[in-house]
């Protein structure tokens, strides 16, 4: 089977200074990709370098074969990737309503019927429809980022830090309705986070990350017994 995405040598500077110093790696269709690190190891760079917010500065991104290593943010949208970010940048002033239609304009898709269907999967964010979005708590952004996401139909999601900031008992919520997409929908998603849990219940393989590059695979093991191989150092 062909890859999905295929990154090679990546590199990206903030400045002058380098941060991605040659990231290497392949994900299949479908698959669940974690990518475990500690803070400023270049998580958030790697995913905004792969939306194209950011730009490469060396290396390459290939998504279904097609080289998008110069591809501008809303093309690489059109062509199927999604980004939940950091910190969720849910529009506090407006309803969840309005925060998903963002979605749909982002992807420049006008058919309401989207949205109808992406709330399917998030029952909670139903009965919170008319709400600001400021006056969410921090795990219904979060479901509400993966939402709004969803409304430009991606078929690859990069998902920054969802656990970040958020209470225990709705972090199970979003590991479920992750892992009802998964079970329901043709999907592929790079989680990038540090809590172990979340990244060993929903990915299918994990990799680390150190000083901006891909440092190898984590044992399925280490992994279940808390026990990975990263270092701050
Ligand atoms: N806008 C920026 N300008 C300059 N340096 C930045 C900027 N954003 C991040 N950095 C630096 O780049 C490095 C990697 O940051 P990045 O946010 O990618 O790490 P991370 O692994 O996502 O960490 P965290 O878990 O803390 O979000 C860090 O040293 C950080 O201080």
């Amino acid at each position: 089977m062909s890859a999905l995405l295929q990154v090679a040598g990546l590199r990206a500077n903030y400045g002058r200074v380098p941060i991605l110093m040659g990231v290497t790696f392949a994900m299949e269709p479908g698959e669940y990709l974690g990518i475990l690190g500690h803070n400023g190891m270049g998580k958030t760079t790697l995913m905004r370098t792969l939306m194209g917010a950011l730009p490469a500065t060396g290396g390459a991104v290939h998504y279904r074969g097609r080289n998008i290593t110069a591809l501008a943010t809303h093309d690489r949208a059109r062509l199927g990737l999604g980004l939940v970010p950091q910190g969720r940048e849910i529009f506090p002033s407006l309803s969840v309503y309005e925060n998903l239609r963002m979605g749909l304009v982002t992807a420049a898709k006008e058919d309401l019927s989207i949205i109808d269907a992406v709330l399917e999967d998030f029952p909670r964010l139903v009965r919170l429809l008319d709400r600001r979005g400021g006056a969410l708590s921090g795990g219904e952004q979060q479901l509400l980022a993966l939402a709004r996401c969803l409304c430009t139909q991606p078929d690859l999601i990069l998902l920054d830090e969802p656990t970040e900031g958020i209470q225990p008992s709705i972090i199970d919520e979003i590991i479920e309705t992750l892992a009802g997409l998964k079970a329901r929908k043709s999907l592929s998603m790079i989680i990038v986070e540090q809590n172990l849990d979340f990244i060993t219940s929903l990915s299918d393989r994990v990799l680390s990350i150190q000083k901006g590059q891909i440092s190898g695979t984590v044992a399925r093991e280490d992994l279940l017994a808390g026990k990975i191989a990263m270092s701050c150092a």
